[in-house]
């Protein structure tokens, strides 16, 4: 058994091969009998019934839907597929979803997974699981939050409106839908967009037996507040309306918990006019039930005034035009306008047209809201840094006793996908086959080309003859098929087989018609406000539809794509029921043999030659426990041993390719033997055994070592390129690592590169962010150097430099010989001396220039610097805490020192008058010396005679 039944996650594809009897293979690949149909059914019927609704056929996903809850679908399922290679685990759609979004982030390659399948099989909930998928393992954060839950909230809304309950399925959607998901540098989803095509429109107002309107209609009426019923003049009771009269209660629907859900996904993607929206959907209903009597001409009357009242309101447009409208027609003959009047049938035709282009708009009107809320807002053109991961949400073919123009535009576009799916099959197997190095094998495979062409080819394809007018397809017939080919009919040979399409209504249903003046009232109208705007009124809805699909094609074709095929395994929607007759025809329609034959056209098999060996290196004595030498070498060794032939396999670069399932079978058998015969031999060899573990348990966690550290370099560098381009920005989650990281850089440039002393100016550069801090530090550095400086000065040293800044007071600029003196020192030891060199500089300069004899006392006397300054105009002012004298420099006649250490000097001047105190002078400093300072002593270090004056003693 396999081990975990449906939850079997954990089995690698060649674990589960030794269950194949029972459960089938994981892979069609595997297949013996790869070209018979039964041998697939067969292998999807073991499969099924054992609740493994997933195979693979290479890398193609084929799922069942179950009908039924399967608990597979859990967080702790969707953790076990994250980050893990495709093969290591059992078929699922989340190894799809985290294969395509790993080659997404890895590759930085747009990817796309095309769902397909026919009504029921389980495409859109396909979808949903994939997208949940998204939502629960991306990384995460506020804005990323909101996107999610829009991404998840569109379901609601676009279900609401596009899906209805068909007798295939309760919930088809009636609409294609293409969903691209942008995902940032991170990898978190941040962004939407859809492409929606071909809604089913004629369900508006017709819905077959057992079937019915679209959801959004009961979901208003059953839910819809009873206020805002009034409003819209609307009564609960959908029976009263003659577009939904077919009502259906049905088990799996409540349209009332449903129109909750609606509501609340519609104000999670920003809709604050829902009420416009919603008039919309209540006219469409006004519109249904608007009747027409014949008057005696047999032209058509209103005869429902109360419904043309409300749609006036409703729609904002006259009721009188409205009313007009309805019942005539405006036709331009040879460029005039000719009114006429309409009769019951044409009258009834254009109200519906009406109420289908109403919806029909209102629907795009919606995706492209939707699209809006989904907008990836970007503030910079950062956009090119997104990658998008597309989701095809698409009908599959479609053959019914009756095929209209509905089935045509389907099958055709099916047969565009399947164009696209073989062409990209066959190149991506020949892009592996080539960077292996093994040499390519044409496959032979059913080129649908022609009915490509057919369908689109210009002026020659059926498109193009459908916009021109009908074509007569039945001429070109031969005998044999004329007998089974109605007048109005013609067949296409598509890849999925024959179909008969019928003509009847094709051109109608091409055209889309709609009345000239009908339009002219829509588009005035208030849907204008809403539904109309932006959306113009087209015809040619064929080639409408070739072009939005050429353009769809160009969009896959720019992808990586990944492809799920979904089936339905019986019309009962019924769990544990497999139809086979129903699984033949969608194996058949899903195209699932020819793509089992392309994958299988070289080889069945191929795996990395790591792991090839890691899983069977116990069957060759050379190669257990442990090879040493290159894996390629030992996987060499390993078949040689196991005896394969030539023809049975090829040794790439990296992989080894195996042609025929029974070889793998027969090497998958031997292991399971070699596996009963090392059981028995653990009894002997527990520890050897326990070596084998430990060492292998070792090997896994350096390798998780290993590539934990490969991402952290991974999303290092990304964090850091994005903070480049941010870094400009204020501080924000994009640039704060990269910015940190600046910081640190500049931090320890700067601790290495830090000023060695004060006149050392230079400084690294600060980055752009740093200006203001590097300033600041810059002069915090200077203060430190500066206040390091002073501490460590010697009060010698310091009196040198005050006495340098003096003279340089003095000095600088005006003696041609100052620069030179700058570097010699002063010689401090005796005052004399000092007092003797100023004398003679004062000499030469013949008292020119003050004199910097101050002096300060040992201990510390904080004597102000004494200020001599010889102004312009020749005169010295002296300045002390108590005098302040001004002796003209005409009065000054010379300048001498004491001969004490008693830091007096004399200035001489000249004063006519002897009593007269001025100019006298000076300079006293209260020091011990100035203890024995008596005018006497002073008399005798003045010396040259003339007045002399000591401030200090008087
Ligand atoms: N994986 C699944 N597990 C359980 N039930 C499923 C699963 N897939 C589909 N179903 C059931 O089948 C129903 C139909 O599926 P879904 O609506 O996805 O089909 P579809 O292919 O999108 O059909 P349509 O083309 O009509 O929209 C779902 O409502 C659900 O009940």
């Amino acid at each position: 058994r396999e081990k975990t039944g449906a939850n079997g996650i954990r089995l690698t594809m060649e674990s589960a091969l030794t269950a194949r009897d029972r459960v089938g293979v994981q892979d069609f690949v595997l297949l013996e009998n790869f070209t018979s149909e039964a041998a697939f059914i067969e292998n999807l019927r073991k499969r099924f019934k054992e609740n493994l609704i997933y195979t693979y056929i290479g890398s193609v996903l084929v799922s069942v839907n179950p009908y039924k809850e399967l608990e597979i679908y859990s967080k702790q399922n969707m953790e076990r597929y994250r980050g893990v290679s495709f093969y290591e685990v059992s078929p699922h759609l989340y190894a799809i979803a985290d294969n395509s979004y790993r080659s997404l982030r890895t590759e930085r390659k747009d990817q796309c997974i095309l769902i397909s399948g026919e009504s029921g099989a389980g495409k859109t909930e396909a979808t949903k699981k994939i997208l949940q998928y998204y939502a629960v393992t991306c990384p995460a954060s506020q804005q990323v939050e909101t996107v999610k839950d829009r991404l998840l909230q569109s379901n609601p809304v676009l279900e609401a409106f596009g899906n209805a309950k068909t007798l295939r399925n309760d919930n088809s959607s009636r609409f294609g839908k293409y969903m691209d998901v942008q995902f940032d540098y991170r990898g978190a989803p941040v962004g939407g967009h859809i492409l929606n095509y071909l809604l089913e429109k004629s369900r508006v107002v017709h819905q077959n037996h057992g079937e019915r309107n679209f959801h959004i209609f009961y979901q208003l009426l059953e839910g819809g507040e009873e206020d805002l019923l009034r409003r819209l003049g609307l009564e609960k009771n959908p029976q009263q309306y003659h577009y939904l009269v077919k009502v259906y209660q049905i088990v799996s629907i409540n349209d009332k918990n449903d129109w909750k859900i609606v509501r609340r996904a519609l104000s999670i993607i920003s809709f604050k006019d829902n009420e416009d929206l919603l008039s919309i959907v209540a006219s469409v209903l006004h519109l249904g039930n608007v009747q027409f009597a014949a008057d005696e001409q047999g032209n058509a009357q209103v005869t429902t005034e109360n419904q043309i009242k409300y749609l006036a309101r409703l729609l904002a447009v006259e009721g009188s035009v409205l009313r007009d409208a309805l019942i005539h027609k405006k036709i331009i003959a040879k460029g005039e306008e000719l009114i006429s009047p309409l009769n019951l049938e044409q009258a009834a035709y254009a109200r519906d047209a009406l109420a289908k282009a109403i919806y029909g708009r209102t629907f795009s009107w919606l995706v492209n809201k939707v699209n809006k809320s989904l907008a990836y807002e970007v503030n910079e053109p950062f956009v090119c840094c997104t990658t998008v991961l597309g989701l095809l949400d698409i009908y599959g073919f479609e053959v019914f006793q009756h095929n209209s123009f509905e089935q045509f535009c389907i099958n055709y576009c099916n047969e565009k996908l399947q164009q696209l799916f073989i062409e990209l099959t066959l190149k991506s197997e020949q892009e592996e086959y080539e960077s292996e190095g093994i040499a390519w094998e044409p496959v032979q495979y059913f080129n649908n080309k022609i009915i490509c062409d057919l369908v689109e080819e210009k002026f020659k394809g059926i498109i193009s003859i459908l916009d021109e007018e009908l074509f007569t397809q039945h001429k070109l017939a031969d005998q044999k098929t004329r007998k089974s080919l109605g007048r109005e009919e013609f067949r296409l040979l598509h890849y999925a087989g024959e179909v008969t399409y019928s003509v009847a209504g094709f051109l109608d249903k091409n055209n889309d018609l709609l009345f000239r003046n009908l339009k002219e009232v829509s588009v005035d109208g208030a849907c204008s406000n809403a539904a109309q705007r932006g959306v113009g009124f087209k015809t040619g809805g064929a080639t409408q539809f070739k072009n939005s699909l050429s353009k769809l094609m160009e969009i896959l074709m720019s992808k990586e794509p990944s492809y799920i095929r979904c089936m339905k395994p019986n019309d009962a929607k019924q769990a544990d029921r497999f139809d086979e007759v129903l699984i033949r025809h969608q194996v058949k329609y899903l195209g699932l043999m020819e793509n089992l034959r392309v994958r299988r056209a070289g080889f069945a098999y191929r795996r990395k030659y790591e792991v090839f060996l890691q899983r069977y290196k116990s069957l060759c004595p050379e190669t257990w426990p442990t090879w040493d030498g290159r894996p390629h070498d030992g996987v060499a060794v390993l078949v040689k041993h196991l005896g394969y032939k030539q023809e049975e396999y090829k040794m790439g670069r990296t992989k080894i390719f195996i042609r025929f399932p029974k070889t793998l079978f027969a090497t998958e058998d031997a292991l399971e033997v070699r596996k009963q015969s090392l059981g028995d031999a653990f009894n002997c060899c527990s520890v050897l055994l326990l070596a084998i573990a430990i060492q292998s348990w070792w090997r896994g966690t350096l390798g998780r070592r290993k590539a934990a550290k490969r991402k952290w370099a991974v999303e290092t560098i990304r964090r850091f390129i994005k903070g480049f381009i941010y870094r400009n920005h204020p501080r924000c989650p994009e640039n704060e690592y990269f910015l940190d990281y600046i910081r640190f850089s500049f931090l320890m440039n700067l601790k290495r590169n830090l000023p060695k002393n004060v006149l050392d100016k230079s400084w690294p550069t600060p980055p752009p962010s740093l200006c203001e801090a590097s300033q600041l530090l810059r002069q915090l550095c200077m203060q430190n150097m500066v206040w390091t400086y002073c501490k460590r000065i010697s009060p010698e040293w310091k009196q040198q430099l005050e006495q340098k800044v003096i003279a340089s007071e003095i000095f600088k600029g005006k003696k041609d010989n100052y620069p030179q003196s700058v570097p010699r020192l002063f010689i401090n030891t005796r005052n004399e001396e000092i007092n003797a060199k100023v004398l003679q500089a004062l000499d030469n300069e013949a008292i020119k220039y003050a004199v910097p004899v101050v002096k300060y006392d040992r201990k510390g006397y904080k004597a102000r610097a004494r200020q001599l300054l010889l102004t312009q105009n020749a005169a010295i002012i002296i300045e002390e805490s108590k005098i302040k004298q001004r002796i003209d420099y005409g009065n000054l006649t010379g300048i001498s020192v004491s001969s004490l250490s008693d830091n007096l000097f004399v200035l001489h001047v000249h004063c006519e008058d002897n009593k007269q105190k001025v100019p006298g002078l000076i300079h006293h400093f209260p020091t011990a010396s100035r203890k024995g300072c008596k005018a006497q002593r002073a008399e005798d270090a003045a010396g040259l005679g003339g007045q002399t004056w000591c401030h200090g003693c008087n």
